[in-house]
């Protein structure tokens, strides 16, 4: 199995990218960490305590990390993920202790005390952590297998025309992420866009008929009304499961290798994955991106999870 570090803000979809992690065979989680994003530090923290006692999740340690950006002011996703950053379904009291080491420290940890290659990061959320990471402790870059995130977009944006909310919330941090030097596989809208909560699949997902089913149909019912009134989706794009899914079966999506910035500067343009796709990419690329997604495939594996973890009492 794939060994991996989930980077987390749930957030909706960072709770089904949990629960694929958690229920496929092939994924082996070291560990969930979180970060502030879709709302403040100690709510999505809360909300990954929460998902995890929902999935039956024993054995993994859960740890918070950084509470704003590296430079910039806070900034949530009320209107997407509600007040609590996971709103719609009842939330139950979580059964899991947080551990107390920094999401950064267990990060550098589990990468350092793991055979170099095997590891890879899944960042679904803001990237302050692995940035900071990175600066901490500079080895890891060399050690990790590959980083999967789910974020920017090549040709699409939602927090800003051109820039997607992980990257914008904390460019510096992303522009650390990108330039490191480990392989980065970025999973942006214009792959996410496409892995929408249907009624076919909502249907399907319901059909499971266990709690944590019920669990994710909660949550894709305000995902559903969330994404609708604020950027006029018919359907909910659930975007963190996709970078999940990617490590899982690389073959769920295409991907195409070619050099990606993060701008730091731009008025208009702050955040913005900028991809050259002018000329075949340099051998050396470090960096590739999500195009097309094969959703019949890609929502198999979630309900296929859902399945596998069954009923938690
Ligand atoms: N409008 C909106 C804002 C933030 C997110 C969160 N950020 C990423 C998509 O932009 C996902 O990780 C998701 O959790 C989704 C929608
Ligand atoms: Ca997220």
């Amino acid at each position: 199995p794939r060994k991996i570090i989930l980077d987390c803000d749930p957030g909706h979809d960072d709770a089904v990218a949990l629960l694929l992690a958690h229920g496929n065979p092939n994924i082996e989680l070291l560990a969930v960490t979180t970060v502030v994003g879709n709302q403040t530090l100690e709510k999505v923290t809360r909300n990954a305590l929460s998902v995890g006692t929902i999935a039956g999740i024993t054995g993994v340690p859960f740890a918070a990390g950084c509470d704003r950006p590296l430079v910039r002011t806070i900034e949530t996703a009320p209107d997407i993920h509600g007040e609590s950053g996971m709103d719609g379904p009842a939330q139950p009291e979580s059964t899991i202790e947080l551990d107390p080491r920094h999401a950064v420290d267990l990060i550098i940890e589990l990468i350092m005390a793991h055979e170099p290659g095997t590891i890879t990061l899944v960042p679904t959320a803001g990237l302050t952590n692995i940035a900071m990471a990175a600066r901490k402790e500079p080895r890891i870059v060399e050690r990790v297998k590959e980083v999967v995130l789910m974020g920017g977009g090549y040709h699409v944006g939602n927090w800003s025309p051109v820039a997607e909310f992980n990257i914008i919330i904390d460019p510096e941090a992303a522009h650390i992420v990108f330039n490191a030097g480990w392989p980065v596989v970025m999973v942006g809208l214009d792959l996410t866009h496409q892995a929408l909560a249907t009624p076919e699949v909502c249907a399907a997902i319901e059909a499971v008929g266990t709690k944590p089913a019920k669990f994710v149909m909660e949550l894709m019912e305000f995902f559903t009304k969330t994404y609708k009134d604020a950027q006029g989706f018919d359907y909910p794009p659930v975007h963190d499961p996709c970078a999940v899914a990617y490590v899982i079966d690389p073959t769920v999506m295409t991907t195409q290798k070619v050099p990606v910035d993060i701008e730091l500067t731009g008025t208009l343009t702050l955040g913005m994955t900028v991809a050259d796709f002018r000329a075949p990419a340099p051998a050396d690329c470090k960096t590739s991106v999500a195009v097309t997604l094969d959703h019949e495939k890609f929502w198999n594996m979630v309900t296929d999870a859902l399945v596998r973890i069954g009923e938690v009492d």
